[in-house]
């Protein structure tokens, strides 16, 4: 029986999420509905509350920002349907991290998002293993300025003729700090099930043309390094296009045809 989808937001990445759903993308997933902030012109399909979305769907996606994660969680899972993730970064927040455990009946998984590694990652970390785990993401510089910041920040990120580092510190911290752009952060943390031995540090590149992620990770199971360069997406420069396709990835193996390689 196919997985009976809802994806909330249709931004960048819902919008295209659910455009492969409708048009069949996903063996063994179907599109029932979306749940929109404000209605688009061309929805890729019918526009559901949430709570019509509840009665409709065994499997809710989340593509809306983290916010939105906090807002719909206890109610999807509290009913018995599953719920993928793309704002990870809302798992580290301590509203939600802490009472991970105890949510369900419904299952909450993350996506990968835009980099991967991740199994190998939580493979090594399995094991024991790992001593060290660093990201260094460097994206377009000013897509890294935020509302929070002080003009003269916003002005150094956007001015310098060289890669300036915008944050350097801890994935909680960074994820609350840049919403929309360190969610991958914390898929890794939560790959590796931990936030004390992962280090971050954000770059802006006023020459960036692609979004780059860099993850190394050390300990005595192995060295393992991943550089992952992404086409950000041309309607969202904060999002790679690969995303979108990550997150069906991730759909494709809720279902019962999931893809070979888990
Ligand atoms: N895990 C990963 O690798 C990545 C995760 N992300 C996450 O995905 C989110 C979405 O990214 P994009 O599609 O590029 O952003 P976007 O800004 O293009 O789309 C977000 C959409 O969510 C809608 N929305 C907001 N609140 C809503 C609500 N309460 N109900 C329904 N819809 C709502 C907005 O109206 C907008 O259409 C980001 O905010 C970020 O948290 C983004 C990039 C990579
Ligand atoms: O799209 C990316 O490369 C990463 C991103 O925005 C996020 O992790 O939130």
């Amino acid at each position: 029986m196919n997985r009976r989808v809802a994806v909330v937001g249709h931004g960048v990445i819902g919008a295209r999420v659910a455009e492969e759903l409708a048009r069949g993308g996903v063996d063994g997933a179907e599109l029932v509905g979306i749940v929109v902030r404000h209605a688009p012109d061309t929805p890729a399909g019918p526009l559901l509350t949430l709570e019509q979305a509840l009665d409709a769907a065994d499997l809710v996606v989340e593509c809306a920002g983290q916010p939105v994660v906090h807002e719909i969680v206890d109610a999807v899972l509290s009913r018995g349907s599953d719920l993928v993730v793309t704002s990870v970064g809302a798992l580290l927040d301590d509203r939600l991290g802490p009472r991970l455990g105890s949510l369900g009946p419904g299952r909450l998984l993350a996506t990968h998002g835009a980099v991967g590694g991740l199994d190998l990652l939580a493979s090594a970390a399995r094991s024991g293993g790992l001593d060290t785990v660093h990201v260094r993401t460097t994206k377009k510089a000013p897509a890294l300025v935020r509302d929070w910041m002080s003009a003269a920040e916003a002005e150094r990120i956007t001015q310098s003729p060289e890669p300036v580092t915008v944050f350097s510190g801890g994935p909680s911290e960074a994820a609350r700090l840049f919403p929309d752009s360190l969610n991958v952060v914390a898929a890794l943390a939560t790959a590796v099930g931990s936030t004390d031995r992962v280090t971050v540090e954000l770059v802006g590149d006023p020459s960036a043309t692609r979004t780059t992620h860099e993850i190394t990770a050390s300990g005595d199971i192995g060295d393992y390094s991943f550089v992952i360069r992404n086409t950000p997406s041309a309607q969202n420069p904060r999002t790679s296009a690969v995303t979108a396709w990550s997150v069906l990835q991730t759909i494709a193996s809720l279902t019962g045809r999931a893809p070979l390689i888990a």
